[in-house]
């Protein structure tokens, strides 16, 4: 079986990440799956393109082999596109998706306009070439009570339009047709299928 390399620590993106290439006959391997642990990348980026390609370049130079990362976020119009870059530690060190959550609500306390976004960029980045970007968008509405066990995040607060349902109260399989992680994926599926 091909394998490709996920360079992400967080296990809710690398489950997703699995289960989706899995239909592509290819395995994931995440840095949460090596035997000789990687140090936490530094993201310094300003924007999600950046913070995707340090984390899909640095393991890429040390591996040698190409390699996906995912940057990922919460943009929130009433926020002025708050989390965004800053959703998995938005609450502060160590990261906590549920304060997180906490925090996202309390400054939405009263706040009429719940519109918001997830957003995802994907880097390819292959030795000796220029790397790829694909940004995935899934757009919805915010609600004050989180409602849902599935996915991770700010899943049980996210409506995406169009359901009922909060992002953690769908399935996985629906997860994965509908959200902004699967529509970037979705973009990258000419360099997946000639892997
Ligand atoms: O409810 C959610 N459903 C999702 O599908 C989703 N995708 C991203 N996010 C949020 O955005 C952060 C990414 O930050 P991020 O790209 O730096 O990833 P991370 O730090 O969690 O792991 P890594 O890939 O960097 O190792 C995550 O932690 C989450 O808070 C999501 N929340
Ligand atoms: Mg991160």
């Amino acid at each position: 079986m091909k394998e490709i390399i996920v360079a992400t620590k967080n296990p809710g993106k690398a489950e997703e990440f699995r289960s989706f290439f899995v239909k592509y006959d290819i395995k994931t391997v995440s840095l949460l799956d090596l035997i000789e642990p990687v140090e936490d990348i530094e993201e310094t980026g300003t924007t999600f393109e950046a913070n995707a390609a340090l984390k899909a370049e640095q393991i890429a130079d040390k591996m040698n082999t190409p390699v996906l990362a995912d940057d990922s976020g919460l943009v929130v119009d009433a926020l002025d596109g708050r989390p965004g870059i800053f959703s998995a530690r938005y609450a502060g060190e160590p990261k906590d998706d549920q304060a997180n959550l906490e925090k996202v609500l309390h400054e939405l306390e009263g706040v009429a306009n719940r519109q918001a976004r997830f957003v995802c960029v994907l880097a390819v980045a292959i030795p000796g070439k220029e790397t790829i970007f694909k940004r995935g968008v899934c757009e919805g509405s915010l609600i004050s009570e989180p409602k849902g066990e599935n996915g991770f995040g700010y899943d049980p607060i996210f409506i995406p339009d169009g359901y009922r349902k909060t992002m953690a109260q769908l399935t996985a399989d629906k997860k994965n047709e509908i959200s902004h992680r699967s529509n970037a994926i979705m973009k990258l599926e000419e360099w997946i299928k000639q892997l």
